[in-house]
């Protein structure tokens, strides 16, 4: 079954609301690990309306499982990148209008900058997971830009309104999931997933990693991250 990527985002929305230094998300991702976090993803967006630079340079000091730091494809991205060095770059379409990811990167539009930035962090020896939504060609081009993986967008699966539609969306996500391993790339997921829709995107054949936060920060501003991480963690095994 997949490990757990922790995206700890959403405890520094809850510090952003009063520009203060509380929650602190270095403190979280402590907690999150003794809970069983398995790796612990961070977005540091343009607008810097969560995540701020200081929390990504402190939490390369203080993670001890692995840190995945989620970035727009851009110059200043790709800078603090490479400075920072996480153990893992997934790189996220961005818009500043929008609430929150609204769909996969597209690599085909654009598929030169993003085989100059994969090249340029894996040299680097970042590995590079692109964040798309489930699609033949989306997933040819992340090959073509030997990304070492994709992060599968579980969004329209997670958003469905009713049973039909969810399934229609899991078999997208399955038939992505198999395509891209059966091309060579490792496989992660995210975006929407919760304690109730998560364990058939877990159950996938080859799913390496789930990337989920705002489902388990909500929880744990009700009963505490650790309890809301171990019943992640379970969540997953299906129980
Ligand atoms: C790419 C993705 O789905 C999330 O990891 C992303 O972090 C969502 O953005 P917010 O955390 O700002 O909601
Ligand atoms: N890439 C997905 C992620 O890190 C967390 O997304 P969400 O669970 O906050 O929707």
């Amino acid at each position: 079954m997949p490990t757990l990527g922790v995206n700890i985002d959403h405890i520094a929305t809850i510090r952003q609301a009063r520009r203060t230094v509380e929650p602190d998300p270095v403190a979280a991702a402590v907690l999150a690990e003794l809970a069983g976090a398995d790796g612990i993803t961070v977005h540091l967006r343009e607008d810097r309306r969560h995540i701020q630079d200081r929390d990504v340079r402190i939490l390369r000091q203080t993670v001890r499982s692995h840190l995945n730091l989620e970035m727009a494809a851009t110059d200043e991205m790709l800078s603090i990148a490479l400075d920072i060095k996480p153990d893992y770059v997934t790189l996220v379409p961005e818009k500043r209008e929008e609430v929150t990811t609204e769909g996969g990167l597209d690599i085909v539009g654009q598929i030169a900058r993003i085989g100059e930035i994969v090249d340029k962090l894996q040299n680097a020896g970042i590995p590079v997971s692109l964040f798309i939504d489930a699609e033949s060609a989306q997933i040819e081009a992340s090959v073509k830009v030997q990304a070492k993986f994709i992060e599968l967008h579980t969004g329209q699966y997670a958003e469905a309104k009713d049973e039909t539609t969810r399934q229609r969306e899991l078999a997208l996500l399955a038939q992505g999931c198999e395509k891209a391993i059966k091309a060579g790339l490792r496989v992660n997921a995210g975006h929407g997933l919760t304690y109730w829709n998560v364990y058939p995107v877990a159950a996938l054949p080859g799913m390496e990693e789930l990337n989920i936060g705002h489902t388990i920060i909500s929880r744990a501003a009700l009963v505490g991250i650790e309890r809301a991480v171990r019943e992640m963690k379970e969540a997953i095994l299906g129980h």
